[in-house]
């Protein structure tokens, strides 16, 4: 399912990183500033390797010799931040929409079938200012889904919450990778969390 073989460069940091994994869900884990974010950058088409390439699943997103560099949008990557980056402005329902990938007639992701995924019916309403970590950030996968993915990448969804709602949200995530039959990028600096979510672990270290 992946097939990464990319040479980063950022500023002074340097590294070459190889994935090649049958799995549809796989974990990167690695200390703060490993490069785990800077990968997936690279998968969305953020920065661009100084060579390789990366294909996921049928889909050649990058590959320096064959002059392939699929821009951001064509990538098609529903992108889960560790703060939910809610629009403040927006009400959930709001933000939900505004990812929606434009007339679609049949989306694979449906709204009404993403808001049941995530358990946010009842929050549809709400400001997002007064939501819980946890529930923003059911909020910003239902986001992400809506704009149609063919990936979906998260980058340590649990870090800035707390314990409670950290295991709070785990349950979620699992239903996601579950349901949603795509490849999951999942980064997480703690090797614990990113075993509840894959058998598929890289660590950047
Ligand atoms: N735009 C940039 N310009 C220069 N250096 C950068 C840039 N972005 C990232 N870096 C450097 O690249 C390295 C990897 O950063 P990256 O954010 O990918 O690590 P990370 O493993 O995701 O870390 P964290 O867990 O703290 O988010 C770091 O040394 C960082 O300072």
């Amino acid at each position: 399912m992946f097939d990464i073989d990319i040479d980063l460069r950022r500023g002074t940091f340097a590294r070459r990183v190889r994935i090649d994994d049958e799995a549809r869900v796989i974990a990167l884990t690695g200390r703060s500033g490993a490069g785990k974010t800077s990968v997936l950058h690279a998968i969305a088409g953020l920065v661009e390797p100084r060579s390789g390439r990366i294909v996921i699943g049928e889909r050649v997103l990058f590959d320096a010799v064959r002059r392939i560099d699929l821009p951001p949008h064509r990538r098609r990557v529903g992108y889960v931040f560790q703060d939910a980056r809610l629009f403040p402005h927006l009400d959930v329902a709001g933000n939900l929409r505004y990812g929606r990938h434009p007339a679609r007639e049949r989306p694979r992701f449906g709204f009404d079938a993403v808001v049941e995924l995530l358990g946010i019916a009842s929050l549809l309403e709400r400001r997002t200012a007064n939501l819980s970590g946890g529930e923003a950030q059911r909020v910003a996968i239902g986001r992400a889904l809506l704009s149609q993915p063919e990936i979906l990448l998260l980058d340590e969804p649990l870090s800035m919450l707390d314990a409670e709602r950290r295991d709070e949200l785990l349950p979620w995530l699992r239903r996601v990778r579950d349901e949603v039959r795509l490849p999951m990028v999942y980064v997480s600096h703690q090797a614990e969390d990113a075993r509840q979510l894959s058998a598929s672990i890289h660590a950047l270290d």
